[in-house]
């Protein structure tokens, strides 16, 4: 029997930094090394400030390929005809404007993490993709991960009963003592500080285990407390902590979640306490490979009669599943994800902006393009 041939899907690339070159080298793992058949993903134009650093990132991460295109500014990959979508690697605070005129363009959009300043530069730009008929998404990559499907399925099985607490934590030494001040995680210009580049993080378990479990019924917190620990360096948050209480349907559970810019990851990085039994998620949490699921022998009791444990095997580093998710929803017209749609990114942006309330952090006058 002929099988049908894979759908070969052209990324334009704006930025050439860090995350940029993980998920080009990531979207070119060969896609049947993690089973996938459908899709093969190509990387034709990357556009960078100075055109030369596209091209060397080019010659860096996709060499051999002459095809590729490297251009001096974003707005040359954006109007690139071949250029099926988007994929945006620049600091936050680049994001709304990055995107917006992506999608005016026509394009289709992957944005980094958080995927905007706040709430209200969000709900613009989905207003927009909606009337330009776009598919946009948050590049929200744990989200995809193998390990991440694997751990919701245990935990919405039943054995495990209701969730009813969850600590997440995502801390990374940045050495912040010696990084310059404008480095992106300490300059408020560029969004610095633990909540907007870590706190994805710490989040995107407490939507996977409490906002998305069927209790919940997709009900949004009903309370959120946060504090903010800035550095005298440049005011940024150092160290964040937030909870969400989820008790508006039949769940009745908490997130305490916290993130921090300059200590060592938090082992385990997620804990998931249900009334019989415990699931714990080794870090790096972003991008799980493994956890271990604790079951009691009745509600309450703590006394484990079972233990299972799960590990990740695939190649590459993880990002490449958020892209075959991007290539499967355009290739049938959808306008965002099953999996993370616009609903958990609008929540997400809505949850920042209230912590960034309550512990007192504004960005640079000029930073947030809408308000
Ligand atoms: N998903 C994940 O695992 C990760 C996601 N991220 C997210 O990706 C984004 C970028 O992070 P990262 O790659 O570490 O950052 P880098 O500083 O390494 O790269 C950012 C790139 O953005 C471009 N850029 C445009 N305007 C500016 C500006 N004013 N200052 C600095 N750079 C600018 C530059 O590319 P050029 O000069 O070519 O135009 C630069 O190389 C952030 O939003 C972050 O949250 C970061 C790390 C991991
Ligand atoms: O997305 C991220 O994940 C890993 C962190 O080290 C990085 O700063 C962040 O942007």
């Amino acid at each position: 029997m002929a099988t049908a041939e894979p759908l070969v899907f052209n990324w334009g690339v704006i930025s050439t930094g860090k995350i940029a070159g993980c998920f080009v080298r990531d979207a070119l793992v060969d896609p049947k090394t993690r089973d996938v058949h459908d899709i093969v993903h190509k990387i034709v134009a990357v556009g960078s400030r100075d055109v030369q650093k596209a091209q060397e990132f080019i010659d860096r991460e996709i060499p051999g390929d002459k095809s590729v295109k490297a251009y001096g500014s974003y707005g040359e990959v954006y109007t690139d005809p071949n250029v099926n979508a988007v994929y945006i690697g620049t600091p936050h605070t680049y994001h709304y404007e990055n995107a917006r005129d992506a999608i005016v363009a026509k394009k289709h959009v992957l944005c980094e993490k958080p995927v905007t300043s706040n709430a209200a530069e969000l709900r613009s730009l989905l207003k927009l993709a909606k009337e330009h008929n776009v598919f946009f998404m948050e590049a929200m990559w744990t989200r995809f991960q193998p390990l991440v499907r694997e751990l919701k399925k245990i935990a919405e099985a039943g054995e495990l009963g209701e969730p009813v607490v969850l600590h997440a934590d995502l801390s990374g030494d940045f050495d912040i003592e010696n990084i310059p001040k404008t480095h992106r995680i300490l300059d408020p210009h560029l969004g610095g500080g633990g909540l907007l580049d870590l706190g994805p993080y710490p989040l995107v378990w407490a939507i996977v285990a409490l906002y998305e479990h069927p209790s919940n019924k997709s009900n949004r917190p009903s309370h959120i407390s946060g504090s903010m620990l800035k550095t005298p360096l440049t005011g940024v948050d150092s160290s964040t902590s937030f909870t969400l209480t989820f008790s508006e349907a039949d769940l009745h559970a908490q997130a305490v979640l916290s993130c921090s810019i300059n200590i060592a990851p938090q082992v385990p990085g997620v804990t998931i306490r249900y009334r019989k039994g415990v699931i714990y998620v080794q870090p790096p949490i972003y991008c799980p490979t493994t956890f271990s699921v604790q079951y009691y022998d009745k509600a309450g009791t703590g006394k484990v009669v079972r233990e299972e444990k799960r590990e990740a095997n695939y190649e590459g580093k993880g990002w490449h599943f958020q892209a075959d998710e991007v290539a499967r929803c355009v290739r049938v017209g959808k306008l965002e994800s099953d999996l993370w749609g616009h609903d958990k990114s609008l929540l997400e942006m809505d949850i920042f902006d209230e912590v960034r309330r309550q512990g007192g952090y504004k960005f640079p006058e000029g930073v947030e393009k809408v308000a």
